[in-house]
């Protein structure tokens, strides 16, 4: 489904990510894991083309997308939730929705979809008709989440869902993640709760200085000790 080759990205003259090549199978969950600065969101912004890659190609469902606008590529299906929880706090909860689904122009499915959300999601359709700004922080971020599946999406990145947010937010928030298991869309998380992170993926790619240096099932990379040293502490 996605497909990226060689890819380098980076900022100005500096190339971030130098040689990036991976491939996501349809319904697959994604955790990208590395130190602050590695280059989660670097690939998550050449994905989503808020940068255009310096080098490489991106295929998505059998196209080349790389260098396609943004814009563009949420109508393909690509969409990111922004880390920072920026829903739009004067509109109402489902006001937020509707907006999530701009792109759309088939008003019946968005109504069918809005629907399912709220029987989905009781946390959102209890607070339907509220405004987005005075939700706690974990509900913002569960409506972050929300708006971006009102796009369809048949890829969706989220970045940093944890950030700012209590543990016990925290656990609503993967709670909520998990909810979206099933079906055939990618889910491609980058994360620094690496626990939360591998707990809510079925796959992590491990990076360094803008390189994989490693890829295995997540469930997998927790019971690897040199891995637990470097991201989980000693052990
Ligand atoms: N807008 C930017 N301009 C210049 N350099 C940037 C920019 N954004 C990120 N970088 C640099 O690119 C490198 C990779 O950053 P990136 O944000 O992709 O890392 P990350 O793994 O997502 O880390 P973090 O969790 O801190 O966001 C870092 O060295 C960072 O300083």
């Amino acid at each position: 489904m996605l497909h990226v080759r060689n890819l380098r990205a980076g900022y100005g003259d500096r190339i971030v990510l130098d040689g990036i090549t991976l491939s996501i199978a349809a319904g697959e969950r994604i955790c990208l894991i590395g130190h602050n600065g590695a280059g989660k969101s670097t690939i998550m912004k050449s994905i989503t083309g808020q940068i255009r890659p310096a080098g490489g190609e991106i295929h998505f469902a059998g196209g080349r997308v790389d260098g396609m606008a943004p814009e563009t590529l949420v109508r393909l299906g690509i969409v990111q939730v922004p880390a920072g929880r920026r829903v739009f706090p004067q509109l109402t909860v489902r006001q937020n929705l509707e907006a999530g689904a701009f792109v759309r122009r088939d008003k019946a499915g968005v109504a069918a979809d809005m629907d399912r959300m709220m029987r989905q999601f009781p946390v959102l359709s209890s607070k339907a008709g509220m405004r987005a700004g005075v939700l706690s922080g974990g509900e913002q971020q569960m409506l972050a989440i929300a708006r971006g599946l009102m796009a369809r999406p048949r890829l969706l990145l989220v970045d940093e869902p944890s950030l700012g947010l209590s543990p016990v937010m925290v656990d609503e928030v993967f709670d909520f993640l998990a909810g979206l298991a099933g079906g055939d869309m990618i889910l491609v998380l980058a994360e620094q709760n690496v626990r939360k992170a591998l707990a809510a993926t079925d796959r992590a790619i491990v990076l360094s200085q803008g390189a994989i240096v490693a890829q295995m099932a997540s469930a997998q990379l927790l019971s690897d000790t040199e891995f637990r040293r470097a991201y989980l502490g000693a052990e």
